[in-house]
């Protein structure tokens, strides 16, 4: 089914001096070249040439057009791109004549689709190319170029490598068990490897859960009873950083949910308008709905006012809190501080918060994650794969500590290897491949 030209325009649908209208699939070469005044039919690859578009005898737009032969392509098939001039206008009109020339409207990611159904890449490559197209800074556009190189991709056949080693193990003892020198396998035998692999395994898991903190921000949300200056240590903290880079909608006191830039540090606040609702806003968030922002915060940022001694009602939120990953701030500095408490000494209405601000920032101080050869995964969803494998190990090793018979434990292993093929998209289902990459945009 991959045989039909599709066909898009990969450029933005900006004016422009130059749009790229993108072609692939069988034979497309000489499908251009019925419309096109250059000779491109007879080149042997990766040429670029000159000429017109031609609708008829007609000269629709100067153009230089490239071509791709063979398998060697970005799609894995054969390509033609079309560099016409960059108005809206006239792409539109080269674009169109594609289309009515028998050419098929590209769908989101369609061209990265082929190029994994193809198998010139997986699905890790794929995804990293969609993350280098939405890369907004430095960190996030390596981490992809990274993934497009096949980082990902060498990592998780090292982790099937070892796998497929210790199940083999078991394998070769179920069948041949009668062979004298097959020596008998007993579960301990498969500990010390198993074991190792899943402290790999684990050790990518932490590794990549700190670096989307980094790519994605980190989801802050600041608790206090009312009155120990939650607003203020909101305005010091915007006023702290120098641009402001998400939308945060009218003035501060609107903010409901926004991001504050710390040097590299990326907070996004959660539920900022919460803080406002004074007097029983933490009964009424009720203790529910309290832990639940807590629970999804990765950073909570717990108030106290250190001018006057701490209540019951700010113990119930240190009581709440504890197990969370908080940030104690004795707030009100500039009165004296009269509470016995470990915390971070501010004050939020003299704007004098380096102390909280340089901490947050030596918490999350990320530069040695970030190594040329640092194995992370790149999403949620491989992610949570890796997580599977991880878990899946992890129940045949305990099977391995109750000596369990070898043969009962190799199912989870193979549970594990099944998620790790997934990450790469070795079997992946149909519906799956659709959802990723409808998620592209159009010419990718
Ligand atoms: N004009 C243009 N620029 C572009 C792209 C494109 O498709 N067209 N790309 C699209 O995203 C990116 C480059 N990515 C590409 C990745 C692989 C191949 C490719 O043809 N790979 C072959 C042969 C490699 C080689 O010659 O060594 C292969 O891997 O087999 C081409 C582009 C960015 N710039
Ligand atoms: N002296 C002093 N006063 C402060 C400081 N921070 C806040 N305040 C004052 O404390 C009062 C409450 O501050 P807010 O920032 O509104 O406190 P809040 O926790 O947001 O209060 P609610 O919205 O009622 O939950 C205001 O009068 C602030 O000016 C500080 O560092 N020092």
């Amino acid at each position: 089914m991959n045989d039909d030209i599709i066909a898009a325009i990969a450029t933005s649908r900006l004016e422009a001096a130059i749009s790229i209208i993108r072609l692939s699939g069988k034979d497309v070469i000489a499908f251009v070249q019925s419309f096109f005044s250059g000779r491109i039919i007879d080149k042997k690859t990766q040429t670029l040439t000159y000429g017109y578009i031609m609708d008829g005898d007609e000269k629709v737009d100067e153009c230089l057009v490239s071509i791709y032969r063979g398998k060697h392509t970005f799609t894995g098939e054969e390509m033609v791109e079309i560099n016409c001039h960059g108005g809206v206008f006239i792409t539109r009109k080269v674009f169109n004549l594609c289309i009515r020339k028998g050419a098929r409207l590209a769908q989101r990611g369609e061209f990265s689709k082929r190029a994994f159904l193809n198998g010139r890449i997986d699905l890790s490559q794929a995804e990293a190319i969609s993350d280098m197209v939405t890369a907004n800074n430095d960190e996030a556009a390596k981490l992809a170029l990274r993934g497009i190189q096949g980082n990902i991709s060498h990592f998780i056949k090292d982790l099937k490598e070892d796998l497929i080693q210790i199940i083999t193990q078991i394998e070769v003892n179920i069948d041949y068990p009668e062979y004298d020198d097959v020596e008998e396998l007993t579960a301990e035998k498969l500990l010390p490897r198993s074991v190792s692999l899943r402290e790999k395994m684990d050790d990518i898991i932490q590794r990549s859960r700190h670096v989307s903190l980094m790519k994605d921000g980190i989801s802050t949300v600041i608790v206090g009873k009312p009155n120990v200056g939650k607003s203020s240590l909101l305005n010091a903290l915007l006023d702290e950083e120098k641009a402001i880079v998400t939308d945060i909608a009218g003035t501060t006191r609107d903010i409901v949910e926004g991001t504050i830039r710390l040097d590299s540090v990326v907070l996004n606040m959660i539920d900022t308008a919460g803080i406002h609702e004074t007097k029983e806003t933490i009964e009424k968030m009720g203790v529910e709905k309290s832990l639940s922002l807590i629970d999804k915060a990765d950073l909570v940022l717990v108030v106290v006012d250190g001018s006057s001694p701490l209540d019951e009602e700010d113990q119930r939120i240190l009581e709440k809190t504890k197990d969370t990953n908080r940030i104690i701030i004795i707030n009100k500095a500039d009165l004296g501080c009269v509470v016995d408490l470990e915390g971070i000494q501010i004050s939020a209405k003299e704007m004098k918060i380096d102390a909280l601000t340089n901490y947050i920032k030596d918490s999350f101080d990320f530069s040695s994650m970030n190594g040329q050869d640092a194995q992370v995964v790149a999403n949620e969803r491989q992610l949570s794969l890796l997580m599977k494998a991880s878990k899946s190990l992890d129940a045949a090793i305990s099977a391995m500590r109750l000596s369990v018979p070898v043969d009962l434990i190799v199912e989870d292993l193979y549970d594990s290897w099944n998620a790790l093929k997934e990450i790469l998209g070795e079997q992946a289902k149909e519906d799956l491949l659709d959802e990723l990459f409808s998620r592209f945009c159009v010419g990718k």
